[in-house]
């Protein structure tokens, strides 16, 4: 079976893919388990941030690579917390302290409308000229408190309205599917199809 790395340390990102690849013919291995450093994510935007991990995780390695770069935006925010999310309420990374954070830059906002965003980019080797990317989106409402044990980042105040739940009370099965995450994957998978690793 083909193995291919993924870029990522988030335990949460990693609980998701396992799931999300169960019945794909790759083997994921996440970056840590080859001894993959941190890679630094200085960019502005989504995109570069993927492609720079991707890059990183492939050349440590010489495996092909995938890297998630997503987060939260919130136009009443002026699409904060962006590319910032994982480390929105300082250093070191919590989700506690982002998800504080969040609610008191929220306050009594009466425009809670949020959306998750996912790029996905797929590396064949570091310095692949053509790498696979996919995005996706899911749209949502910020919630005045945490509701919901699952899931993990911002997920117990992400509310699905057509679902009557937060993202942090949909089982697993509920959330890949729809998910900006699952999303693009969906979309990468389709494009790979087309192509070979
Ligand atoms: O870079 P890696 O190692 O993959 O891990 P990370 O957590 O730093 O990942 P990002 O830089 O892509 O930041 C994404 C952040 O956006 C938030 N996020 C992304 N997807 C999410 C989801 O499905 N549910 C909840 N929060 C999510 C969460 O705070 C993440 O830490
Ligand atoms: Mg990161």
């Amino acid at each position: 079976m083909k193995q291919l790395v993924l870029a990522s340390n988030n335990a949460g990102k990693l609980r998701e893919f396992a799931r999300l690849f169960a019945q794909v013919d790759i083997e994921l291995v996440p970056q840590g388990q080859l001894g993959v450093s941190e890679a630094e994510e200085p960019h502005c935007t989504f995109i570069e941030n993927a492609l720079a991990k991707a890059r990183h995780a492939s050349r440590a390695t010489g495996l092909p690579a995938l890297a998630d770069d997503s987060g939260l935006c919130v136009p009443a925010l002026g699409g904060a917390p962006g590319v910032y999310s994982a480390r929105y309420g300082g250093e070191p990374k919590s989700d506690a302290r982002n998800n504080e954070k969040l609610l008191a830059e929220l306050g009594q906002s009466t425009d809670r409308r949020a959306f998750y965003y996912a790029v996905l980019v797929l590396v064949r080797s570091a310095d692949d000229p053509r790498p696979l990317i996919a995005e996706g989106r899911i749209d949502g409402v910020l919630l005045y408190a945490p509701r919901g044990e699952g899931g993990f980042g911002y997920d117990p105040l992400f509310w699905l309205p057509q679902l009557g739940k937060t993202a942090a009370e949909l089982t697993p099965e509920q959330k890949n599917p729809i998910s900006h995450r699952g999303r693009a994957l969906a979309a990468l998978l389709a494009r790979l199809a087309e192509e070979s690793l």
